[in-house]
């Protein structure tokens, strides 16, 4: 089935009659665009890219809505798309005296945020996302609302502020009383049991690290959720996880529109390693950085204190190097930082040994950062061969510091007969473990508050986050389809480069035919998208 919108009605009308909240072009394009042609409706799939994921569950179409001057939105689900007739209410909000001092407190109903800021004269107006935010009128009347978090994945700093400002934002904005936490990831819906969560409940968890629901990886039972939320009257699912959960999410989603259920299914991004595509950043990414600096700093210290001395730290990043790359740019103690989006060799000219040696003799020492899923091509076949994966269906990686740091000690030590000093430090789940910082936590409220708004508002199928600073509802489609990744012919990847004076490791050619790919594959490293909150 595809999403249509057909409703040509007015908005004063529409505060009236609870029947259509889908996207109005008619009323759009009339209001705004006056002397455009009406917009064209195409349903279409989106084109996999480079870093795609193979199997990626999207049996729904998308919603996409296309208007003048190359105008895309790319829209996210919204109950009354398969639930005819549902009733409205007027938001609680404008009562609440903390927001109605806010002049144009409500959101627009068509304001949406553009992808891509950096335009030319000529340029198309591009792909879009419906702005997040309160609407003035909502598909819940507060004492309907049984919501549930749930956590899933890895720890990341934050997951304690997102599930206190959902229940917090749930609690005083909407008057919502019955939040439901599900124990220990997608399994608990079936096989733990559940905590009621008030804002008594949950007043100071922000600032312990971990989640206080406990969290898993693999035991995505679909049909098991779907009957438990069914079964338990829940209304709002509030989903916080890295990709895997937010494809999670979307499977969830699709099975409770197929049975027809009036459930909001509101994703909520979490990752340290930033590896979600389309927004900025991920909540816990900043926090994770900051820590990252310890070890640094130790690394730095150790090394410059003997002679030789080499410190190797290796941080978390399975397939992209976003936490090593940003924690070598802060610090600046860093000589080399090893990321999984650049190969790079050991022997010969322009190899890692030659560098170290030269770094030696200018410097005396050196601080070398490794993020866990670089140097794969190092691993001998039979490593690669005898691949684990995690209950997830995640790769295990094999320990690339140690490997790396052996590698380092065999060399200088038989083939240059020189004496280093060298001392791998591993800070893993310490950057991870901890709560987050003063700058995550105002963004993990405003990503709960978001997230709130849109599940009120009727919205669904999508994830919350920030696009050039603007929160967004981005379908699940859009973050499950690759994975954000550094791109090294990037502007920030040359600054790193120039910070440090490592070898690029990259062929010349290479570089020319990457330049010219024309779309940059990640967000962050589009210098002209600052990060606004
Ligand atoms: N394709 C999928 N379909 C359904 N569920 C999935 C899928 N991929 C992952 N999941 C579920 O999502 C949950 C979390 O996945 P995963 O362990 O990959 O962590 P994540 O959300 O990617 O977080 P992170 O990698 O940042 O720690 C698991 O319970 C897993 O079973
Ligand atoms: O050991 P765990 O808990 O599976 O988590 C490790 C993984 O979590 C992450 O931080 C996030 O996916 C990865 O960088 C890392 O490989
Ligand atoms: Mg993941």
């Amino acid at each position: 089935m595809g999403y249509s919108s057909s409703s040509s009605i007015s908005s004063s009308a529409r505060l009236s009659t609870p029947k259509f909240r889908c996207f109005d072009p008619d009323q759009f394009f009339s209001e705004r665009h006056s002397h455009s042609s009406r917009p064209s409706y195409v349903s279409m799939r989106p084109s996999s890219s480079e870093n795609s994921i193979p199997g990626t569950p999207t049996n729904y179409e998308p919603k996409i809505v296309t208007g003048e001057a190359g105008y895309v939105l790319e829209d996210v689900p919204h109950l009354s798309d398969y639930i005819p007739n549902l009733p409205t209410y007027l938001n609680p909000l404008q009562d609440n005296p903390s927001y109605s001092v806010v002049k144009q407190y409500f959101v627009n109903e068509d304001d949406t945020v553009a992808q891509k800021i950096v335009v030319q004269k000529d340029s198309p107006r591009g792909t879009h996302f419906r702005r997040a935010g309160p609407r003035q009128q909502v598909y819940f009347e507060s004492d309907e609302v049984h919501a549930c978090i749930v956590t899933c994945g890895g720890l990341c700093p934050g997951l304690n502020t997102v599930i206190r400002e959902i229940v917090c934002g749930l609690y005083y904005m909407y008057g919502v009383t019955r939040v439901l936490g599900i124990e220990g990831g997608y399994r608990g819906f079936y096989a733990r049991n559940t905590i009621p969560l008030t804002p008594k409940v949950v007043n100071d968890i922000h600032k312990r690290g971990g989640t206080i629901l406990g969290t898993s990886r693999g035991g995505h039972d679909t049909s098991k959720i779907v009957e438990s939320i069914q079964d338990r009257g829940i209304n709002h699912v509030y989903i916080i996880g890295g990709d895997g959960t937010q494809r999670g999410a979307s499977v969830i989603f699709e099975e409770v529109r197929r049975r027809g259920l009036k459930v909001a299914v509101v994703g909520i991004p979490k990752t340290i390693d930033n590896d979600i595509p389309v927004i900025d950043k991920s909540f816990g990414f900043d926090t994770a950085v900051e820590e990252a600096q310890r070890a640094i700093n130790a690394a730095h210290v150790e090394a410059e204190s003997f002679e030789n001395g080499i410190g190797v730290v290796k941080l978390m990043g399975r397939y992209s190097g976003f936490i090593a790359m940003y924690a070598t740019l802060a610090s600046r103690d860093v000589d080399c930082c090893l990321i999984p989006e650049s190969p790079f060799y050991l022997e010969g000219p322009g190899g890692l040994f030659e560098y170290i040696e030269k770094r030696l003799k200018e410097n005396g020492h050196m601080v070398i950062v490794i993020a866990e899923g670089a140097g794969q091509e190092l691993l001998s076949e039979s490593m690669r061969t005898m691949e684990q994966k995690d209950a997830s269906g995640n790769k295990l990686l094999p320990d690339v510091g140690l490997l790396i740091s052996e590698k380092i000690k065999g060399h200088f030590s038989k083939q240059k007969k020189m004496t280093i000093n060298l001392k791998y430090i591993d800070p893993t789940y310490m950057i991870r473990a901890v709560p987050s910082n003063a700058s995550d936590n105002v963004y993990s409220t405003l990503l709960a508050h978001s997230a709130i708004h849109g599940a009120m508002a009727g919205y669904t199928g999508f994830t919350v986050g920030p696009v050039n600073g603007r929160h967004a509802y981005i379908p699940f489609y859009r973050v499950i389809e690759r994975q954000n990744k550094v791109v090294v012919t990037d502007r920030m990847w040359a600054r790193l480069l120039s910070s440090t004076n490592q070898p690029s490791f990259l062929n010349p050619k290479d570089v020319i035919g990457e330049r010219r790919k024309e779309e940059p594959k990640t967000q962050l490293l589009d210098e002209d998208k600052p990060y606004r909150p």
